[in-house]
């Protein structure tokens, strides 16, 4: 597997690895916040049920009184009675607000159960109404009783609240066990709290009609009053667990005070009297009036109660937010090093690595290098290492194939020079003979017909003599640059030696040999050559033709020998002319 895919590769496990730890850890953290969340909102819920309960419970306060009202109906009581269901209300509000958008069982239950709690109360007003309209006289008639029904009835709204708050609690204590304690408190003191308005309800028909206490008052109120003695116990074996909970301790000594001190004992007294038949000594107003306030410690402590388990709870919050925060970062960071470490490898050590050994190979094929492969090498380490070598590398090979390609410059001058006449620029005998091998040889592979031309210039010697040695080199190089005009692709021209040149043409039959020989001649004759130091003048040769017409094995030593003849003949002739190889001399390919 290549470097970089494993790279990438393990890069990506590990990249994943981490964030599928670091989505866990979260969501992990998570699941304890919502939960503490969900906890602290049960707790809520159960408050508000608690305040629903207080209130409703208050409500039967105000209304002894307008049940046990005389003609004409006092507004004021009234009035005070609307009040309360106002505020009674305002709290079912609360209570039914803080539940939309809840729909999870425990909240859904609540709704139904404070909606059914309403309902429940809204009869026992309607009773209370119905019978607050009553003649005083049919409402207090002995033996009626008829002012304790409705209040009977609002008891049992707060039966449904209560049970709505205790599954609520329960909730709340299934996800903060530690906090059972001022949560169980609490319910207790809100019972608590109803029990005591209960007991106080006792009195509203025995105190409406001057009765002494019934039958259903003998039963309910030695039962209440040992209800509310039981609770009593419960909350201050509760409480024992907290004795350093200052404002809880406060609150029950309150209550000890309050309710246990001055109300229960108030209780006692209205109830010796309601047994005896002396008379109460009091009306309904007064005996609110003197009992109410007292129960307010029990509300006091209640709420102690709670305050204790919502701090513990928000704090329980606020750490598990703050887990969640730091195990978040500390996992962002670990994901974020390793990232950092990943692409650090990449760019410090993979990406080098990769350029290296693409340097390399370019430099084995003989490539140019990129531009960023050449770059100053700034690293101080192993990778700045390796790139320096790889530069000297280079700079090595280059330095070699600069001198290889000089010496190669250098063997193509030579031989070049070899191969070439120095004053005219033309192929001399030797490189002659070797090409002229290899012209024949391909005459002969395509049965092509070849002639050979050799050209003597006429009186050279004159020429030295009269103008010069100089003058007969320039001579020499105008014929030769002549020469080189007329001469075709294919068609080898050279200098023999002396003021002798020859050309030799493969695929040429003997006409146009001799076309070629003629045209050259009559060209070299009609041309004026110049002469160094401005003069000018002319010259003729001599030319001797040899023919090789058809197939065969034409050698060079044989044609040169017959247009050597040939020429030789030329010169015999008189000179500046053309002379064919005699028949004797000719000879063909075969
Ligand atoms: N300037 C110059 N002269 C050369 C060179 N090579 C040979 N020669 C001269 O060419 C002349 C050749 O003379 P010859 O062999 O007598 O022939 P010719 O004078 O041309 O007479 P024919 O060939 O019989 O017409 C000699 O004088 C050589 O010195 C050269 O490279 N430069």
């Amino acid at each position: 597997m290549r470097l970089t895919r494993l790279f990438l590769l393990t890069t990506g496990l590990l990249l994943a690895l981490v964030t599928a730890l670091l989505l866990r850890s979260v969501w992990a953290d998570w699941l304890q916040v919502a939960a503490a969340e969900q906890g602290l909102a049960a707790m809520q819920r159960t408050y508000l049920g608690m305040k629903v309960a207080e209130k409703a419970s208050a409500e039967r306060g105000p209304a002894i009184p307008v049940l046990n009202d005389t003609e004409p109906a006092d507004p004021a009581k009234r009035a005070r009675l609307l009040e309360f269901r106002r505020v009674t209300d305002a709290a079912f509000d609360e209570a039914l607000a803080a539940l939309v958008g809840s729909e999870d069982p425990a909240s859904l239950a609540a709704r139904g159960q404070l909606t059914e709690a309403r309902q429940q109360l809204a009869l026992g007003r309607a009773e209370v109404d119905r019978v607050a309209a009553l003649p005083h006289a049919q409402r207090s008639a002995p033996g009626q009783r008829l002012t304790r029904r409705p209040i009977d009835l609002m008891f049992a709204a707060i039966d449904t609240v209560l049970a709505g708050v205790t599954a609520q609690s329960a909730a709340a204590e299934a996800i903060y066990p530690e906090l059972t304690m001022p949560l169980v408190g609490a319910r207790y003191a809100a019972e608590l709290r109803e029990y005591a308005g209960r007991l106080g309800s006792q009195f509203t028909a025995p105190l409406a009609t001057g009765q002494p206490l019934g039958r259903e008052e003998q039963r309910d109120i030695p039962m209440l009053m040992g209800r509310i003695e039981q609770l009593r116990q419960l909350i201050s074996q509760q409480a024992r667990a907290r004795r350093a909970d200052t404002p809880l301790q406060a609150a029950i000594t309150e209550m000890e005070m309050q309710y246990f001190g001055t109300g229960l004992p108030f209780i006692r007294l209205v109830t010796e009297r309601g047994l005896t038949g002396q008379g109460y000594g009091m009306d309904s107003a007064a005996f609110v009036a003197a009992y109410v306030p007292a129960m307010k410690s029990i509300v006091g402590l209640r709420d102690a109660l709670f305050t204790s388990a919502r701090d513990a709870a928000h704090a329980r919050v606020a750490a598990a937010r703050r887990d969640m925060a730091i195990n978040t970062g500390l996992g962002l960071a670990v994901l974020g090093i390793e990232l950092t470490v990943f692409l650090l490898i990449r760019h410090r050590v993979l990406l080098p690595l990769l350029r290296g050994t693409r340097a390399m190979n370019a430099i084995r094929q003989g490539r140019e290098l990129p531009d960023r492969a050449m770059a100053p090498v700034t690293r101080h380490d192993e990778i700045g290492d390796m790139q320096r070598a790889v530069t000297a590398l280079h700079e090595a090979t280059q330095r070699r194939r600069a001198l290889e390609a000089e010496r190669e410059q250098l063997i193509a001058q030579l031989r070049h020079a070899s191969d070439t006449d120095f004053l005219t620029g033309l192929t001399n005998r030797r490189a002659f003979a070797e090409q002229a091998a290899a012209l024949l040889a391909q005459a002969r592979r395509h049965g092509w017909p070849v002639a050979l031309i050799v050209f003597d210039l006429d009186h050279f010697k004159r020429v030295n003599d009269s103008l010069g040695h100089p003058a007969g080199d320039a001579v020499l190089q105008g014929v030769a640059a002549l020469a080189r005009t007329l001469v075709r692709q294919g068609e080898l021209l050279a200098r023999q030696g002396g003021e002798e040149f020859a050309i030799l043409a493969g695929n040429c039959r003997h006409e146009e040999a001799l076309q070629l020989a003629e045209r050259l001649r009559e060209r070299l004759a009609d041309t004026p050559l110049p002469l160094p130091g401005g003069g000018q003048t002319t010259v003729t040769a001599s030319f001797g033709l040899a023919s090789a017409e058809t197939h065969g094995t034409a050698e060079l030593d044989r044609l040169y020998r017959d247009a050597d003849r040939a020429l030789y003949r030329a010169k015999a002739e008189g000179r500046n002319r053309v002379c064919c190889a005699e028949a004797e001399d000719a000879h063909d390919l075969a």
